[in-house]
């Protein structure tokens, strides 16, 4: 359990993190949202005991970093941004140099060492020095060393940014089959990925907490959510579907052909959308009750925050 109390941050005059307060349990995946500069990696860094909180109270597990600093570490595996890694030694290499600092010895050592290879498959560039290799290996070395000593906690910043859609792919799936028991935080900018992976988001702007809850809720915040869409396949007068009963306000684009109905809250407008369709002979392309757009609402949630 990471369970974290009025935390701030200040670097000089600035308030890089105001006043965090969360609990996360075993089994979460929590999406760590926010705009550039919101105060991630910053959280980040005090949750790893990389730098220390101007006020505030982090736990891990029930320990403190002021007492059990090294058997905090031991639990977490930590990803920075940008993957750093020393450039000129192979990953044989530097997962070597982890693998010691890490405490293992002999055999131990290297099945580590061979397991977390194998499991983000990194067989192939192994003697390659990691300033020769592509991004996506980078990535992949970076995960690798956070990986090694099977952590219970897992603080990944940023783990797919700049990977093509296949790597991106990958690394979910590698998120995705770690143990269920583990926590993971992710720090991200692609809101597809926290419909991916995570079961909780945490939206922070400006250093402040602004959300936490399921993606499913955040969803829920949209002003899409539950909305019925339509495409045209040729300009036709929808301007009856704007006033069906539990429709609150219609959106039409008129160059695609595509209609928004709105449902006033609590109200699900599909059957009577599709009745009247088919009544009317509306030429409907294609039909679909909308999910919710987590773009518009991180959009917002953070911009509503007052500094
Ligand atoms: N060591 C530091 N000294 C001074 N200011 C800092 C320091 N580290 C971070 N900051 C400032 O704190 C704020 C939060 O930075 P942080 O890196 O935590 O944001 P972030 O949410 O991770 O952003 P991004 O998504 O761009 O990585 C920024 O304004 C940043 O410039």
């Amino acid at each position: 359990m990471i369970s974290v109390k009025n935390l701030f941050k200040s670097f000089g005059d600035y308030t890089a993190v105001q006043d965090l307060s969360f609990e996360i349990s075993p089994g979460d995946v929590v999406g760590f949202l926010g705009p550039n500069g919101a105060g991630k990696s910053t959280t980040m860094k005090m949750l790893t005991g990389f730098l220390p909180p101007s006020q505030g109270d982090i736990r891990i597990f029930e320990q403190t970093f002021e007492k059990s600093a090294i058997e905090i570490k031991k639990k977490i595996g930590y990803l920075p941004e940008g993957a750093p890694a020393y450039g000129d030694m192979t990953p044989l290499q530097f997962l070597t140099f982890i693998a010691q600092v890490r405490g293992f010895k002999g055999k131990e050592k290297d099945s580590k060492i061979e397991a977390v290879v194998s499991q983000v498959e990194l067989q192939e560039v192994l003697d390659k020095p990691i300033d020769n290799l592509s991004k996506g290996f980078k990535r992949r070395v970076g995960l690798a060393q956070a990986l090694l000593h099977d952590p219970q906690i897992l603080i990944l910043d940023e783990p797919t940014d700049g990977l093509d859609p296949n790597q991106k792919h990958q690394v979910r799936e590698l998120i995705k089959n770690l143990a269920k028991d583990k926590i993971v935080i992710i720090s991200t900018h692609i809101l597809e990925e926290v419909a991916a992976v995570c079961n909780r988001v945490m939206i922070i702007a400006k250093g402040k907490l602004l959300f936490n809850d399921t993606p499913d809720a955040l969803n829920k915040l949209s002003k899409f959510y539950g909305a019925v869409t339509l495409h045209f396949s040729y300009p036709a007068d929808a301007s009856e579907l704007g006033e069906l009963e539990g429709v609150a306000e219609m959106e039409e684009d008129f160059k695609t052909g595509r209609v928004t109905l709105f449902p006033k809250p609590g109200a699900e407008i599909l059957h009577l959308v599709t009745a009247h369709a088919q009544r009317c002979k509306l030429p409907v392309d294609s039909l679909f009750v909308e999910q919710g757009r987590l773009d518009e609402v991180f959009r917002q949630i953070t911009q509503e925050v007052e500094v």
